[in-house]
């Protein structure tokens, strides 16, 4: 038996350069990993099936789940007979932004790659995650990358500088597909990605609050306001900077000072369930 981390993802930028042939939208977007995690225990089976334990409302525990869909892959890919139970511990708000399957996924396939002994390099493995969805081959290295194509082109880069990260879901769940879809391209004011990109080498805190930016969040906020109401919350108990991840619900806020990370997680409680306050971390998985 043993587990992986599987830590969640925040968008610093988020861009759309077109639509695609394939239905896909062509982006670029920067994504580090924070310290929120779900944890995957993988227990080795002799049945030769792939089960899903997990006790969180509205996760899938069969197929559906992407955790269980990265250890069938990765079975069929190398002629695995061996079978494995995943156990989920889900800490990841659901259908937030915050890519919490994906990364479930991801950490099914690091810890495969242990489990079964196949010796993958994490590149081997992020190619495999790019076929269970766009966010997963991110989620299989972690850290800071900017991510192009749909999502599966990784280049890495520094980690932020070091603050507060604290998220608030609102009790809504937002459908990927359907914030895409509902997006006008002609209309897109696009986010200062090589700004961010300075920021991240410079580690310039003040620079990164300027330079965040996502083109999906005009669009969720247009179908959902409590999205809005809860950026204005944010704002006003004090964070740096705010901006929805991915394509929401969530909202993230930065900040520095110690003294107000209390302020703003009170605050935010009083009328959001799910809110988390959390260290950035950055740090990318490395397979030996
Ligand atoms: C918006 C982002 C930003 O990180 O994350 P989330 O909000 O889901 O966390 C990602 O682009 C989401 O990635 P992921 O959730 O893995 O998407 P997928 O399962 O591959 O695709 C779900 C659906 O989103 C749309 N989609 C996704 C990625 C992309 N580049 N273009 C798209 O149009 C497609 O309609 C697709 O059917
Ligand atoms: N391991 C998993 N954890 C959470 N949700 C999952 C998982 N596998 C599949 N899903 C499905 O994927 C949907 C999106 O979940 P999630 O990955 O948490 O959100 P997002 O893509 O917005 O970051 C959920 O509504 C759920 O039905």
């Amino acid at each position: 038996m043993l587990y992986e981390k599987a830590p969640a993802k925040i968008n610093l930028t988020l861009d759309v350069l077109h639509k695609r042939q394939d239905g896909f939208h062509e982006v670029e977007m920067i994504m580090t990993t924070v310290d929120l995690a779900d944890r995957v225990w993988l227990r080795p089976t002799n049945d030769g099936n792939i089960t899903i334990k997990v006790s969180e409302r509205y996760v899938p525990n069969d197929r559906k789940n992407l955790a269980y869909q990265a250890a069938d892959l990765l079975r069929r890919l190398y002629g695995v007979r061996q079978g494995v139970e995943l156990t989920l511990n889900k800490k990841i708000p659901v259908a937030a932004g915050l890519a919490g399957g994906s990364s479930d996924a991801a950490a099914t396939l690091r810890g495969l790659n242990r489990l079964w002994d196949l010796r993958l390099s994490v590149d081997e493995l992020a190619d495999i995650g790019a076929k269970i969805g766009s966010d997963v081959s991110f989620c299989v290295y972690g850290g800071t990358a900017l991510a192009k194509g749909r999502g599966e082109k990784i280049e890495h880069l520094p980690a932020p500088p070091n603050c507060w990260v604290i998220l608030a879901k609102p009790a809504i769940s937002v459908s990927t597909a359907d914030i895409y879809r509902n997006l006008d391209i002609a209309s897109i004011k696009h986010p200062d990605t090589k700004g961010m990109l300075h920021a991240l080498h410079a580690g310039d805190y003040n620079k990164m609050c300027d330079s965040l930016g996502n083109v999906l969040e005009p669009v969720t906020m247009s179908l959902h306001p409590q999205v809005v109401v809860l950026k204005e919350k944010m704002q006003q108990f004090g964070a740096d900077a705010v901006l929805m991840s991915g394509s929401g619900p969530t909202v993230f806020g930065f900040v520095r000072q110690e003294a107000r990370v209390s302020r703003i997680y009170n605050g935010l409680k009083g009328f959001c369930t799910e809110v988390h306050a959390v260290r950035m971390t950055g740090e990318r998985f490395l397979l030996d």
